[in-house]
């Protein structure tokens, strides 16, 4: 067996515990829900006995009804027995429609919340890595089915608890005819068990083409300025009917056999049936009442049958659905953002010693040593892919040194309190991503303790604060979604202003300005230029403008740290800067 089959085998043995656990984290409404089912059935079959041998008594011309279990009845208490019967039936099962109700809310609720908190507390690697709209998928479609899964087995429940108490009646009127019947809705059961399996393998396809074509979906949202320019909307429509023609494939052929199945059950149940009748013909009936009671029994036996054929395609079908939520719940749970509890009397200095990381096998940086003095600036280049921010993600402590070691003020970053470092560290991405909210909430980013007068201060020293007063209601103004009202310039000063609204000790930026026209990269550097010595500043830069503020510089290249040193000696000695400043036509 390949190790791919072997994860397939694996996953699909955990399902059915999948659905297991579900049960037994919501066992009361559960329980609650089997008793009310089951009374109800009783009822009904107590009811379905007692008109058939009123019915019975009826057409036989006489007052006494029965003897039903054992006692005869004049017509009146027969009739009000049935009546109650009937009452208490109706009541039972309208407070199981509201338990069941109550029951997908919860599993609805606490799929939800389990799902995104472990995808909010698990590490940066896993959650950059996840492909783009994987997660609303499981959020909404896939949680819809585990929610879907919970509410067929309860009908499930129902229907199996309901045969049960129809079987057990029939039972006591007439042994021999329900155990031929039970027998061969057994057998029925059965013959069906490969159909089941068939329809679960389908479906796990049709769940892995959800996810691809979430991840398209997604993608393609993202990519609409894009195709606009380009003019890729035929490529862009021909790949979104091909993605649509596959999810729409699988979904067919899982819904043919999902629907199949309980016609094919109903089929062989009548057939069952069938042959009961030709055996009773063969044997001769004894006692007429109680065969004629035992086959309205029997036929409402069936429909409850049908019930739950139908009920065990639907959670086959949805079984690899619930496999991959549980499995992507584990998946994020198993590497949680890593904190320790140290918090040291101050952040800095920072110090690399032969600092290096890899993406699986992929060596990305290596060799990496040098000391952040506080108040120091440091500006890192190099060329593309050289590991400039995989550095600042390891100095961000988001993700953490394959080797050597990465202290602040000698401790190991990954042993300090996340709380702790966040309220000190900020961050400015080249891109940053603003959200649908007031201008207010998006320096906030949900973090507490950040009064009005830091706001202020924070878009002062961003040099975002003019722009901000001259918006219809200033700090109050509602961006519209992801912040599209504003310019690239003012979104990334405006994230500069978010960086700067706790006062940080150490600020990392990631090419703040490689994507800004001049005069918003001029604002950026007198804000940086404000900001020199009054905390640790790294800067990534393409534009050595940007560096202008920088105590030293240091050159990273293919992962490597080729030079490190004040920008007059680097100059003197390192290539790559010499051939960055030249090209940036900065001579002196
Ligand atoms: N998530 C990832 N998984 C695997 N490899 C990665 C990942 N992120 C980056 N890399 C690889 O690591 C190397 C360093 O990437 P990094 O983004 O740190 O470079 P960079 O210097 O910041 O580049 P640029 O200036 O283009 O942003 C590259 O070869 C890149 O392909």
């Amino acid at each position: 067996m390949t190790p791919s089959n072997n994860k397939t085998h694996e996953t699909a043995t955990k399902r059915p515990a999948v659905l297991a656990n579900l049960v037994a984290q919501h066992k009361g409404r559960i329980t609650l829900l089997s008793f009310l089912s089951f009374a109800g059935a009783l009822l009904e079959a107590l009811f379905i006995v007692m008109v058939t041998s009123i019915a019975m008594a009826l057409v036989g011309g006489t007052t006494t009804v029965g003897p039903v279990f054992g006692r005869s009845l004049g017509v009146p208490i027969a009739l009000i027995f049935a009546a109650s019967a009937l009452a208490v039936r109706l009541i039972f099962s309208l407070s199981g429609v509201r338990v069941s109700a109550d029951l997908v809310g919860e599993v609805t609720t606490n799929q939800r919340n389990e799902l995104a908190h472990a995808y909010l507390r698990t590490s940066w690697a896993v959650q950059q890595s996840e492909p783009a709209g994987r997660l609303q998928e499981l959020l909404t479609s896939f949680v819809g089915r585990v929610t879907n899964s919970i509410s067929t087995l309860a009908n499930s429940l129902t229907a199996g608890l309901s045969l049960i108490a129809f079987l057990s009646t029939g039972l006591l009127m007439h042994p021999a005819a329900t155990a031929a019947v039970l027998l061969a809705l057994a057998g029925v059961g059965a013959i069906l068990t490969p159909l089941r399996r068939r329809i679960r393998k389908r479906s796990a396809a049709n769940a892995q083409a959800n996810l691809s074509f979430a991840n398209a979906i997604s993608e393609f949202g993202s990519l609409g300025l894009e195709m606009q320019t380009f003019g890729a909307e035929s490529a862009f429509e021909k790949r979104i009917d091909r993605l649509t023609a596959d999810a729409t494939a699988t979904q067919r052929q899982t819904q043919i056999l999902q629907n199949s199945l309980p016609y094919v059950y109903m089929s062989l149940a009548y057939a069952a049936v069938l042959a009961g009748i030709s055996l009773l013909w063969q044997v001769g009936p004894d006692d007429l009442g109680a065969v004629g009671a035992v086959m309205i029994l029997m036929v409402r036996s069936l429909s409850y049958g049908q019930q739950m054929a139908t009920s065990s395609a639907a959670l086959a079908a949805n079984a690899p659905f619930l496999g991959n939520v549980r499995e992507t719940v584990d998946r994020y749970l198993s590497t949680p953002s890593a904190t320790g509890a140290a918090r040291p009397e101050s952040l800095l200095p920072i110090e690399a010693a032969n600092v290096g990381f890899s993406y699986s096998d992929r060596l990305a940086l290596t060799k990496v040593t040098f000391r952040l003095a506080p108040g120091e600036s440091l500006g890192i280049i190099g060329p593309s892919g050289a590991g400039k921010s995989t550095l600042a993600q390891l100095l961000l402590g988001i993700r953490h040194p394959s080797f050597g070691s990465l202290t602040a003020n000698g401790i190991p970053i990954s042993e300090i309190d996340r709380t702790w470092w966040s309220e000190r560290v900020s961050f400015v991405a080249q891109d940053p991503l603003l959200f649908t909210g007031t201008v207010a909430e998006n320096i906030r980013f949900f973090r507490s303790g950040i009064e009005n007068d830091d706001l202020v201060e924070a878009a002062r020293r961003a040099n975002i604060l003019a722009d901000i007063e001259a918006l219809p209601h200033g700090f109050d103004t509602h961006l519209g979604e992801r912040g599209n009202q504003l310019s690239g310039g003012q979104r990334q000063r405006l994230s500069i202003a978010r960086a700067l609204a706790t006062n940080p000790e150490f600020l990392v930026l990631d090419e703040p300005t490689s994507a800004l026209d001049g005069r918003s990269e001029s604002l950026i550097r007198t804000t940086l230029a404000e900001l020199r010595g009054t905390m640790s500043i790294v800067i990534i830069a393409h534009r050595m403008s940007t560096l202008d503020i920088c105590d030293r510089i240091m050159v990273i290249e293919h992962g490597e740290m080729t030079g490190l040193g004040p920008p007059k000696s680097l100059r003197s000695r390192n290539k790559f800067y010499q051939q960055a400043l030249s090209v940036a036509g900065i001579t002196q």
